[in-house]
């Protein structure tokens, strides 16, 4: 299978060496795959998904993403979803759109407009006035109307209520390219699992499983939340 990212004996840590984030994690991400980097709290998701998105450089290994070191290639190529907020709260969300047609040649205007409507935002109203749920779609929104070969998207769905988050998801599944990747970063497993292709988990900083979903199930004969609970039981 082609890969979109690649990284061979990746290591990250904090504060001097004290907090080894990531241990030597080596994987390989494929083309049209929707993958969930899962693991508990501290395990390195998040320290993961700033590597790839040049907001941390790695101490030892390599990372490769469409064939090019993190740089300005990459960034290109990657759609990212933070785990904060970062668009302007006195925006209105068709001030938002016109922001990021102009910042990033891959953004389909028209795409945009459908999924709000689709979730039934109002392109008038302002960020601020918005409630936490809201603003994460409009971000999610924002994030999965470029045209990128891969989508990186951290916590998703963490402040949506159960009922959205069904819609969400499979408003995802059906504005992206297939031939593109989406990596998701979650703690809501049982939520998402149902569009998930292949499932990586992450224990210490440590590759722990990589592996595809389906196969998964079959072999554990269970859900990939209940592998999930049964690896990672405290
Ligand atoms: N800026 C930082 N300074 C020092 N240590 C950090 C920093 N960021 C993360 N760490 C540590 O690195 C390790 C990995 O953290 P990271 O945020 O990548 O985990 P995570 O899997 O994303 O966690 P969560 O699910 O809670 O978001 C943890 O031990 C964390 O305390």
């Amino acid at each position: 299978m082609a890969s979109i990212l690649e990284c061979r004996n990746l290591e990250k840590s904090y504060d001097g060496g004290r907090t080894n984030a990531l241990k030597g994690v080596s994987l390989s991400l494929g083309k049209g795959r929707i993958i969930g980097l899962l693991g508990p709290n501290g395990s390195g998701k998040t320290t993961f998904i700033k590597l790839i998105n040049g907001l941390l450089t790695p101490e030892k290994g390599e990372l490769y993403i469409g064939g090019y070191p993190v740089g300005e290639e990459t960034k290109r190529i990657i759609s990212y979803l933070p785990e904060v907020t970062y668009l302007n709260k006195s925006m209105r969300i068709h001030q938002i759109i016109d922001y990021f047609r102009d910042f990033y040649d891959d953004f389909d205007t028209t795409r945009a407009y459908e999924m709000l409507k689709r979730l039934n935002i109002n392109p008038q109203d302002r960020m601020k006035t918005m409630s936490k749920g809201t603003k994460e779609k409009v971000q999610l929104i924002m994030v999965m109307s470029r045209n990128a070969s891969l989508y990186v998207l951290d916590e998703p769905i963490g402040g949506v209520d159960p009922a959205a988050r069904d819609y969400i998801l499979s408003t995802i599944v059906s504005n992206y390219n297939p031939e593109a990747t989406i990596l998701i970063s979650t703690h809501l497993i049982a939520d998402v699992e149902q569009i998930l292709d292949d499932v990586i988990f992450l224990k210490n900083g440590n590759v722990v499983m990589a592996a595809q979903a389906e196969d998964l199930r079959k072999t554990k004969g269970c859900s990939i939340d209940a592998v999930f609970r049964e690896v990672f039981r405290c």
